[in-house]
């Protein structure tokens, strides 16, 4: 595992409000989050939990109507929250911190080449000209592995495969330097051999480029292989940070446990996909306690009426859950989830 460095990123007590015909909505409520040099950290929940709200909030990109009610995002010895104009995230957005989203052809203009494309990033983010930006243009194309590349520098986004373009988007966003790339879904319009190859993709690249990476994803199978640490959002909180192999095998949270029981990947044979009941809390009303809680088969009396604080599992996982309280009862982990846990705890000691 890789040795965690200093904090690159580091977000304090944020909230984030929207406001919509005269009401108000919390879509972040309070969430602490650091980022360390050269990690790559999963952001994982369910559509509407908050994840693209809280990216876009760090790059500046929060839709009009929204604003940041309360907290910080400290980067470089600055607070982002406290930016309030366009200029000043253009020294941020792309140069420092950059997105690669879920559509590469909402990212790429139609009717230019991609070379063009890239290369308009190479000249802009690193004062290249002429020969040097064609140049690194084309090493930009041959690093996200794309073959034959002065042919390929010539072509437009229609011309390639999905996969491709999602690749293009890549180059683009590496030919501004970014110290932080955040990959919002990155594969999930892709296919699942092409989403393998472009996971892979971005770990190498993370080492080659010195990355720090965010993957947003509504999939915990997905960042399994390539997260080091991953961060369970619900409702616009955290409610379980830890390293990838502490939150897949000793999940705390009975949310976590909800999400990891729905993979696939552990679904009993013949027996239908476990699917999380209920629906998540309304938004524009004050959530009281966890909000997982009604959705919760586990929720103890408290956990309607309190938020439950960070409890520490290790130096490096916390869970918000009333469940690891001392004086709570003791509740074990789902059957089929048990053996799971035991299948890595035995993995993880044999190596
Ligand atoms: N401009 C907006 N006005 C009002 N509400 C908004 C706005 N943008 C986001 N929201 C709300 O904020 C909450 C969080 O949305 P967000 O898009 O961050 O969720 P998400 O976890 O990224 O979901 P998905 O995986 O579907 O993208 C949702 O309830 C959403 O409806």
């Amino acid at each position: 595992m890789k040795q965690i460095k200093s904090r690159i990123l580091a977000i304090e007590n944020l909230v984030i409000t929207f406001t919509l015909r005269g009401q108000v909505l919390t879509a972040i409520r309070g969430i602490s989050l650091d980022l360390y040099k050269g990690e790559s950290l999963a952001i994982v929940g369910e559509s509407g939990s908050g994840k693209s709200v809280l990216m876009k909030s760090i790059m500046g990109l929060l839709d009009k109507n929204g604003s940041i009610a309360q907290g910080q995002i400290i980067y470089n010895g600055m607070d982002l929250a406290l930016f309030n104009t366009e200029q000043q995230w253009l020294t941020i957005r792309g140069k420092e911190i950059a997105i690669v989203t879920q559509d590469p052809m909402t990212s790429l203009n139609p009717l230019k080449t991609i070379g063009k494309q890239i290369e308009e990033c190479v000249v802009l983010h690193q004062g290249l000209k002429g020969k040097a930006a064609y140049t690194e243009t084309l090493k930009l194309l041959t690093d996200v592995g794309i073959d034959d590349v002065e042919k390929r520098y010539k072509q437009y986004p229609h011309e390639f495969s999905g996969g491709m373009r999602q690749r293009i988007v890549i180059a683009i966003a590496l030919a501004c330097k970014p110290k932080i790339l955040i990959c919002d879904e990155p594969t999930t319009a892709l296919d699942v051999t092409i989403q393998a190859q472009i996971l892979q993709l971005l770990k190498s690249l993370q080492q080659k480029y010195s990355l720090t990476i965010v993957y947003i994803t509504h999939d915990l199978g997905v960042v399994a292989k390539v997260a080091d640490r991953i961060a369970v959002m619900y409702a616009g909180d955290i409610l379980e940070v830890g390293h990838t192999h502490e939150v897949f095998f000793n999940g705390k949270h009975p949310y976590t446990w909800a999400l990891l029981s729905s993979l696939p990947q552990l679904g009993l044979k013949g027996q239908p996909l476990y699917s999380i009941k209920g629906t998540p809390p309304n938004l524009f009303k004050e959530i009281k306690g966890d909000a997982f809680a009604p959705r919760n088969p586990f929720a103890l009396k408290i956990d309607y009426e309190v938020r439950p604080p960070f409890f520490q599992v290790s130096d490096t996982h916390f869970a918000r859950t009333w469940l690891l309280d001392p004086r709570a009862p003791k509740v074990e982990p789902p059957a089929t989830l048990q053996a799971f846990f035991e299948e890595g705890r035995q993995y993880a000691n044999e190596r």
